[in-house]
Formats: C-alpha cells, sequence, structure tokens
C-alpha cells in the first residue's frame, strides 16, 4: 500500500498483529526500512508497558491508550504513545489496524520537519486563495491559477507586469506601501480590491511575508477571495443603516427560554417611547403595556410568540412620560442556519393621530355638528341593536319622533343664531331626559328622535314622554327673550309595534303626523288604526305615480269673474282625480301625498300643460284676453329650472305668457322670503302673472309684500264667512285695502252667498270666484260659458 508522505508515524497491522505497511514517517522515526519491517510483529517492535503474557490482541488493544518503547534499527529505545484503530468503522468488517505512534512529550519532531516531502507546486496550485511571490522591482516570480483567474491575465502577461497596475489608481500607493513594508518588516496584511484584465473585480485579504529565493530577496503571499463577504458586509451594514434611519420604531428581543429582553431599539423607538436603549436594554417590551389595556391583543402576542410565529397587533402603550399611544405592530422570528428562532424583530407605527383622526371622521360621520346628537346614521344602528335586545329579552322599547312646531317662525323672527341656541337647548333638555344608554338623534332642521330602552310598560313610557313634552315646550331664553318651542311626538313602541328598523321608524312617523294633525304640541302612540292610515297613504302614493301616464288626471276650470263688469275673466285650474276603482279623489287628499313624495313635480308640469292647452284652445274660439291659473306648489317654486322650464314650455304651446297666472300660497312664499323673491323675479320677467294665494292664513311680512312683484293677492275664504256680521269683515276689508295700497288687484274666492258678493262689491274688490256663480267647470262647459258671454248679475 502506497502512503502519502504523512508528518505522523502510522502503520498498519492486520488482526494478528503483524505489519502490513510502514509509511515515511516510520521510517524516520524509527530507521527500520519498510521492507525491513514487513511481516514483523507488533510486540517486536513496540514494548508496551503493560505487556501481558499471552500478549492482548489487536482488537482488545485498539480499546485502550497505550504507551511504550519503539525499538528504532539504531538500538534506541523512543518512549511514544500508541493509538490503535481498526481501519473500517464497520466492526463486522474488523481486519486491518491503523497504528499511530506518537513521540513522547519532549520527542515530537519539528514542525517543518517532513516539509520537504510535501507537493509544493500541488499544495500551491490547491490552495484556496491566490498565490503569489513577488521580487523587490514589484514583478511576479510565481503564481498559482487562482491569481489568473482573478485577473483574466494568461502566465504570458503576469510577469511582465509591475503588480500595482492589477490595482485602481486610487489603491496604486497603498499597494506599494504594503509591498514595501512586507520587505522592511518582514510581512504585511491589507484589503485590496483588484481589477481583471476585463474588469471583473475581486476582493482579496494579502497577507505576505519576506523571503529569498537563492540570493533573490523577495515577498510571497496569499489573497483571500472575501468579495462574497464584502458584499455581505456591505449589505449588512446598509440594512442597519436603514433600521437605524427607519422613520418606524424597530426594536430587537432575543429569545431566550421564553423571555424577550431588549437587544437593541433604533432612534425611531427612543424618540417614539421616550426611552433609550441604555434604560431598557434587557428588559422585556411588556414593561410599555397599560396594566387592563387591550388585555385580547397582548394574549395573541403571547401565543405567537410561544409559538414563534409572527404576528400583527394595534394596541395601546404608555410612552415614558405616561402618555398613551396606539402602536400598529408587527413581530416577526429571525431564525438561524439551525433553524431556531434567535430573536424576535417588532416594528412599531406610531398611529396615534390617524386614530384620533379616524375617531374625529368617525364621530363627524356619525353625529349632528350643531347639537353633538347622534344623526341618522348612528340612530338606525342604535334602533337596530336597541330592537334586537328588546326581542332577545322580551323588553319594551320605544322610538319617539319630535318635530318642533313653529320653529320657522322662530327662525324667521328671531334669526338663525337664536334658532341654533334653541336647537342646542332642546339637544341638551332631551339629553338630560333620558337615560345614558338611551339614543338621541337630530335627524332634520328641527326633528329629533329618541330610542328608549328597556321600559317597564306602557304607562311609565307615556309618563316620560309627557314629561320630555313639558320639558322641551318650556320657555327658552335667548339674550333675554323667551322662545317657545312647542313639539309634536309620535311614538312606537319596539318590537310590539314592529321589529325592524324601518318598520318601527314608519310607525314612530305616522303617530307623529297624526299628533300634528290633531293640532300640534301633543303627544301620539302609533296604533293599528294609524297603520290603516299609513297603509291607505303608501297605497295612495303608489297609484298616484301611475295615474298621470294612465290619463287618470283631469282638470276643472272655476271661472273668476270681474266684479265691476261681470265678465269672466279668468278661471283658476283645479285638479281633480279619476282614480279607475274609488271614483273622483279630491285634491284635499292626494295633494299632500304628492307633495311629500315629490310626485307634485311632474304633476305640475301636467297641469301647466293641460291649461296652455286649454288657454289655446280658447284661442282657437277667438277668446284672446283670457287668463288661466295654476296653483305651484312650493317643491316647483323651489325647482332651480322652473322658470327657464316654464318658458320652454309656453314657447313650445304657442301660449302668451300674460294669458296665464301662477298662483303661489301666503306661507310658501313667506317660509323663505328671500328665495321666493328671486323666484318670482324670474318668473315675473317671463311675462306671467302672478298671484298670492290663501291671502291672511300666513304671517306676512309688509316689508316683504310690498316687493314681491305680484298682481293679484287672493283673499282666503275664511275671511268672507258670515258678512252679516260685522266682525267677519275686517280682515278681508284690510286685505282689499291692503292689495290696493300695494298697487295689486285683490280677488275674493270661496264666494257663495249674495251678501259676500255685495259686500264685496261695496269694497270696492275686483274680482270674484266662488259657487255663487260656477263651481270648477270642464274644459268643454267653460268654453261654452265664455261663447255665451254668460255673466255675473249685476
Ligand atoms: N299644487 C296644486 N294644488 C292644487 C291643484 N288643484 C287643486 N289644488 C289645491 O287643492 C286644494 C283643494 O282644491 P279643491 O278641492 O279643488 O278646492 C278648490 C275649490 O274647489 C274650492 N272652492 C272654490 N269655490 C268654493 C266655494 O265657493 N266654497 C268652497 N267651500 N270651496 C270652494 O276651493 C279650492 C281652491 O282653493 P285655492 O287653491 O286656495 O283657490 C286647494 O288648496 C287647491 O289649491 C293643482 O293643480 N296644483
Amino acid at each position: 500500500m502506497n502512503l502519502l508522505p504523512l508528518p505522523l508515524a502510522v502503520f498498519v497491522v492486520d488482526a494478528s498483529g503483524a505489519i502490513a505497511s510502514w509509511n515515511k514517517a516510520c521510517e524516520k522515526l524509527a530507521g527500520h526500512t519498510a521492507a525491513d519491517i514487513r511481516r514483523r510483529r507488533l510486540e517486536e517492535l513496540i514494548e508496551f508497558d503493560d505487556a501481558r503474557e499471552p500478549p492482548l490482541t489487536i482488537a482488545a488493544r485498539s480499546e485502550l491508550d497505550s504507551s511504550g518503547y519503539l525499538r528504532c534499527a539504531d538500538g534506541r529505545r523512543l518512549p511514544v504513545r500508541v493509538t490503535i484503530a481498526p481501519q473500517s468503522l464497520d466492526p463486522e468488517q474488523a481486519g486491518t489496524y491503523s497504528v499511530i505512534v506518537i513521540p513522547r512529550a519532549g520527542l515530537v519532531p519539528p514542525r517543518y520537519a517532513l516539509i520537504q516531502d510535501l507537493p509544493t507546486a500541488d499544495l500551491i496550485e490547491g490552495l484556496p486563495c491566490v498565490f503569489y511571490v513577488i521580487d523587490q522591482s514589484g514583478h511576479l516570480l510565481l503564481w498559482n491559477h487562482q491569481l489568473e483567474e482573478a485577473l483574466e491575465m494568461t502566465s504570458e502577461e503576469l510577469p511582465t507586469t509591475n503588480v500595482q497596475y492589477f490595482f485602481e489608481e486610487k489603491d496604486r500607493a497603498e499597494i506599494v506601501q504594503k509591498i514595501l513594508d512586507a520587505f522592511d518588516k518582514g510581512s504585511s496584511s491589507h484589503e485590496a480590491e483588484m481589477i481583471g484584465k476585463l474588469g471583473k473585480r475581486t476582493t482579496l485579504l494579502f497577507h505576505c511575508a519576506r523571503t529569498n529565493l537563492g540570493d533573490l530577496p523577495c515577498i510571497f503571499g496569499t489573497g483571500l477571495d472575501i468579495t462574497a463577504r464584502k458584499q455581505t458586509e456591505q449589505g449588512l451594514l446598509i440594512r442597519e443603516r436603514a433600521i437605524y434611519s427607519s422613520v418606524n420604531a424597530i426594536v430587537i428581543t432575543c429569545c431566550q427560554d421564553g423571555e424577550h429582553p431588549i437587544e437593541y431599539v433604533n432612534p425611531a423607538f427612543e424618540q417614539m417611547t421616550g426611552y433609550t436603549l441604555a434604560e431598557i436594554k434587557g428588559r422585556d417590551p411588556h414593561f410599555m403595556r397599560i396594566e387592563g389595556c387591550d388585555t385580547i391583543e397582548h394574549q395573541r402576542i403571547h401565543d405567537a410568540l410561544q409559538n414563534k410565529q409572527s404576528v400583527r397587533s394595534i394596541l395601546r402603550n404608555a410612552r415614558k412620560n405616561g402618555e398613551v399611544f396606539w402602536n400598529d405592530l408587527r413581530i416577526d422570528p429571525v431564525i438561524n442556519a439551525d433553524g431556531h428562532v434567535t430573536h424576535f424583530v417588532g416594528v412599531i407605527n406610531d398611529i396615534t393621530e390617524a386614530r384620533h383622526y379616524e375617531r374625529r371622521l368617525h364621530h363627524l360621520a356619525h353625529h349632528d355638528p350643531l347639537t353633538g346628537l347622534a344623526n341618522r346614521t348612528l340612530l338606525q344602528d342604535q334602533l337596530k341593536f336597541a330592537i334586537d335586545f328588546a326581542v332577545r329579552n322580551d323588553a319594551l322599547g320605544a322610538l319617539a319622533f319630535l318635530d318642533l312646531d313653529n320653529f320657522k317662525h322662530i327662525n324667521d323672527n328671531f334669526g338663525h343664531d337664536a334658532g341654533d341656541v334653541v336647537l342646542r337647548e332642546i339637544a341638551h333638555r332631551l339629553r338630560a331626559s333620558v337615560r345614558e344608554n338611551d339614543t338621541v338623534a337630530r335627524v332634520g332642521g328641527d326633528e329629533f328622535v329618541l330610542v328608549i330602552n328597556n321600559q317597564a310598560g306602557d304607562e311609565q313610557l307615556a309618563d316620560l314622554i309627557e314629561r320630555i313634552r313639558l320639558r322641551v315646550s318650556a320657555p327658552i331664553n335667548v339674550a333675554g327673550r323667551e322662545i317657545v318651542a312647542g313639539t309634536s311626538i309620535g311614538v312606537s313602541r319596539f318590537p310590539h309595534d314592529g321589529d325592524t328598523v324601518d318598520r318601527v321608524m314608519r310607525a314612530a312617523d305616522a303617530a307623529m303626523y297624526h299628533a300634528k294633525s290633531l293640532g300640534k304640541n301633543n303627544c301620539q302612540f302609533y296604533s293599528m288604526e294609524l297603520n290603516q292610515v299609513v297603509h291607505q297613504h303608501l297605497l295612495l302614493e303608489a297609484s298616484l305615480s301611475r295615474a298621470i301616464g294612465n290619463h287618470e288626471m283631469v282638470l276643472g276650470y272655476q271661472p273668476k269673474v270681474d266684479l265691476r263688469t261681470g265678465k269672466v275673466v279668468g278661471a283658476e285650474a283645479l285638479v281633480r282625480w279619476h282614480h279607475p276603482i274609488n271614483g273622483v279623489v279630491a285634491p284635499d287628499q292626494f295633494i299632500p301625498v304628492a307633495e311629500e313624495s315629490g310626485l307634485i313635480v311632474p304633476l305640475g308640469e301636467w297641469v301647466i300643460l293641460e291649461a296652455c292647452g286649454a288657454l289655446k284652445a280658447l284661442e282657437a274660439l277667438g277668446i284672446e284676453d283670457f287668463v288661466i291659473s295654476v296653483n305651484l306648489s312650493a317643491r316647483q317654486l323651489r325647482q332651480r329650472q322652473f322658470a327657464s322650464q316654464l318658458a320652454r314650455t309656453l314657447a313650445h304651446a304657442g301660449v302668451n305668457p300674460r294669458n296665464l297666472e301662477l298662483e303661489v300660497t301666503e306661507s310658501q312664499l313667506m317660509d323663505h322670503p328671500e328665495e321666493a323673491m328671486e323666484a318670482l323675479a324670474e318668473l315675473k320677467a317671463l311675462g306671467v302673472r302672478l298671484s298670492i294665494d290663501d291671502f291672511g292664513t300666513g304671517y306676512s311680512s309688509l316689508s316683504y309684500l310690498q316687493k314681491f312683484p305680484v298682481d293679484f293677492i287672493k283673499i282666503d275664504r275664511s275671511f268672507l264667512g258670515d258678512v252679516a256680521e260685522h266682525g267677519h269683515t275686517v280682515i278681508a276689508r284690510a286685505i282689499i285695502a291692503l292689495g290696493h295700497n300695494l298697487q295689486m288687484k285683490v280677488i275674493a274666492e270661496g264666494v257663495e252667498t249674495r251678501e259676500q258678493l255685495a259686500f264685496l262689491r261695496e269694497h270696492d274688490c275686483d274680482q270674484m270666484q266662488g259657487y255663487y256663480f260656477s263651481p270648477a267647470l270642464s274644459q268643454a262647459s267653460l268654453e261654452e260659458l265664455l261663447c255665451r258671454d254668460a255673466r255675473l248679475p249685476g
């Protein structure tokens, strides 16, 4: 067997102890040649200290650490330690054993004694690094192929280039200095980046030492490729910098026997929490938690850390100054090469401001800015919650709708600031009237809603509502003035009157309208009968929306008569609904439903079109100076494009605007006088006539009245009453005088008796309409009346 030269004396014996091989180191140590020693027995060569008869088997010796004397060829007895080991790890294949002979202390051969046996060229080529020998001129004398590869040069090119040119210009002076240092001081080390002929860059850690080749002083050395390590280091440096500079707080904890002591925190953490690294190093980040706060989140984090998993959590902690802050925290485990979690990295984003902003937004989205009460959105949520609670717990809850009876009047007379004070005071009184877990909401200008939970019974509930009504109706002091805001209240109970938000709200709404219709400032509870009314209302709304398209609407025309000449000078168009099942439905029944649902807009458009058609028909009969008036709803008047659309309709129908009159009620105008003034001015500019209907029933402001561009005021029929009684006519007389003083004409409506007519003539009223002369007529009857020039008798 041909053994490689080894610095140790090792030989092989078979199981019987006969020597099978003998290496060079053995030869050197013992002086026996391989040929001499072959087949000799172990005991002949080594005198064991524990020698016995019969000698121990080789297998038995392999279990022991033995010592003894090596019998050398020159007769010396060299003290040695002997280690015997089977050559195969498989016990079944025991056969040959290696015997390692190590001279005892003081007799170990010098370190380099065997160096001449080494295959130097192979060794240099096999080095895992660059090898070089450089002379004093800086030229290579010797090198390995690793250097050729790093420099991308051939062995012909290398010796002709001074080594400093293997580096970038900026590094060359240092390289030269390091070489000189090695010559001067015996050795030197440095890191440098070597540049290949084709641009390849290799970072090397050079170690070189001075030596002589023959008489030639030179240095030789190695260069270990540390490019990858450098890149790793650079990457780590960048990452470290990123952690250091991160605006997010970063905390690194160790993972030690279930403990998580802080190892590092970045400056952002220090700034966010107020704690420095020095203060908290070694502590568990738990110390920042607030006792009893976000316990579920803390438990989640604890569980994740126990299971060595990532976790994300939003929770509150305390800064050093005690301030609470919201953390958006993400924790990830750091796993080492063995797959063990050694650390956790926590990244904290301070979301305190965002949280507060979110809360503010949430509050704004769910509350009324003027009173701070819940708005409709929050009300619906709370009501749903309350209904579900009542259903589950067999409890009684109530919903109360409150509508202030004269809020418009308050605004108009005392100003909007006073109106706001009133609303805030009422909000305060309502809040103070119910329990903490009840809801008080403002859902419209002057509409409030209460969700009252857990009432003992109807009687107690009724008492509570009455107390609330009285409290709201008590005078409110605004800047030294006493203002009284009466309220109509509608109440529904749940789950008795409904078990959904929609049903309970509709029921309370219906009850509230009922309260209003009963004369205001009272409270009504929802009942089944009321339900019937609401149901009818809904049915009416549904069929009304189909009525126009189904040609169920018809216009009647009530003649208007000039009181001086007795001539019929105009007519008021009054809509009638010919319901296919219910017969004729009076406007009093369906106009309010149309107003509420918005259907009044298409209905009003139809009325105008129809009236234009009638005017054209009269024109065709040669009746050209006739005026038809139509009633305008508040919604129509408020429509932005109403005037321009009317202009288009008139132009399209070919009707002269002065033949059309628009009747607007006094209260419509006075509710929002400024807006009304604008709308009337636009209409007046078209050339149509304007009149104020039901005059005397509202609160007119004289200053506005004289500015409205109207042609007629219409005395409400309630002021004619019994003209025989002097007191009844005072207002009618005053209205006639007022109208004339304001350069307006005056028409009296609802004239039914000869006495009324006489009164009107006596007081110089301009026109009349009423059953005394004629009820509303069909278009054909009106045409017939006009063609025969029927007149009011003198
Ligand atoms: N927005 C619209 N409103 C309309 C329209 N058509 C009618 N209406 C309004 O409905 C209310 C009720 O109207 P109606 O039942 O037609 O009653 C009118 C007359 O029939 C009635 N009248 C006429 N003369 C007399 C009378 O001598 N005595 C008496 N008791 N009633 C009489 O008065 C009503 C007309 O009132 P007014 O409009 O105030 O002039 C009513 O408010 C109508 O305005 C429509 O198309 N659009």
